[in-house]
């Protein structure tokens, strides 16, 4: 009993002082021990309650540039990146129209699809673009959002594992960043959709470790249906190498009344989660863009 006590305590004690790494051990510790029994201690050492995510380790923002980013991937980020809208000195906005999305690796603890998933799966599921750790190695990419010109730009660079013909990209591979990018625009626009429809003209290959552009484009919006299209073209613009149409129908399929009232519950759940929580854990997929990422 005792060496149990005191086992608690010292993985309490790294917990917080932070040198355990493993998220699900922090988070069965964190679940074991109420927050408000921690507030004394962290006030005695004048530690905000502001500061609260130092119990948890920050979550990874896969949009962000890091050592595998090429030097085209990277000038193209910096470009987008300037002209995003930034507050500047005195509060006032630069305004510029476009926004970076972050990009997480696991979806929302609420998002109706994983009602029958167990809650082992649930723990486990990670977005399929976000699903290696290795830096480089699969999907490379970060969105940029235009919300006046409902536009996004993906920049994406193909990592090794994505290879389909030798040295070229694997259509699926294609298929895959851009239906991210299609569902992103027209998640963005519409709120939850999901892709019913997507057309796929592959005019040219794309070398695995290039990077290309991803431009997508609003074309209208009918009823439930969202149209969206894009051109993937090679960094500079010059070589066409995809294009595509698709369309995503908003909402779920329509539920009942009575899993209508559920769902809405869940829905102002999850939006009073984000607000509270900082909210780096939970995929912005789909309508939760205007929750987390008013850009
Ligand atoms: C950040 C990461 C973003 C990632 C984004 C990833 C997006 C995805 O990959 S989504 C996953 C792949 N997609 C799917 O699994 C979708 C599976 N399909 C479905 O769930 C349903 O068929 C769904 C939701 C699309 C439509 O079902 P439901 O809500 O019952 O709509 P339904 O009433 O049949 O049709 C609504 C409208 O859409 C049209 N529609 C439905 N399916 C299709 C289709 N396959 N093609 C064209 N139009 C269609 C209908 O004709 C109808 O049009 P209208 O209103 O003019 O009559």
């Amino acid at each position: 009993m005792l060496r149990h006590g005191l086992q608690v305590t010292r993985v309490f004690c790294q917990t917080v002082l932070h040198t355990v790494s493993a998220r699900p051990l922090r988070s069965a510790i964190l679940r074991l021990i109420p927050r408000t029994a921690l507030l004394p201690w962290l006030s005695s050492r004048a530690v905000s309650v502001s500061e609260w995510p130092l119990l948890s380790s920050p979550p990874r923002d896969y949009s962000l540039p890091n050592p595998s980013w090429s030097t085209e991937m990277r000038r193209l980020y910096e470009y987008y990146d300037s002209l995003c809208e930034k507050e500047m000195e005195g509060g006032e906005k630069k305004p510029g129209g476009w926004g970076r999305l972050p990009s997480y690796n696991r979806t929302l603890k609420y998002a109706a699809g994983g009602k029958c998933l167990s809650k082992l799966l649930k723990e486990k599921a990670r977005l399929f673009t976000r699903n290696t750790e290795e830096q480089g190695a699969a999907f490379e990419y970060v969105v940029f959002m235009n919300k006046s010109e409902k536009r996004c730009v993906c920049i994406f660079q193909a990592g090794h594992l994505l290879e389909g013909p030798p040295g070229n990209v694997h259509g699926g591979a294609i298929a895959t960043i851009i239906d991210t990018s299609l569902g992103t625009l027209a998640g963005y626009l519409s709120g939850i959709v999901m892709t019913a429809n997507l057309n796929i003209n592959y005019c040219s290959p794309i070398p695995l470790g290039s990077v290309v552009l991803i431009d997508s484009v609003l074309d209208k919006v009918e009823g439930r249906k969202t149209f969206v299209s894009c051109q993937v073209t090679s960094s500079d613009g010059s070589k066409l190498h995809t294009e595509a149409t698709g369309n995503a129908v908003a909402g779920l399929p329509i539920p009942r009344q009575s899993q209508h009232a559920t769902l809405k519950k869940k829905m102002s759940n999850t939006h009073r989660h984000l607000k509270h929580t900082f909210h780096g854990r939970l995929n912005p997929s789909f309508a939760y863009f205007k929750v987390c990422f008013p850009c």
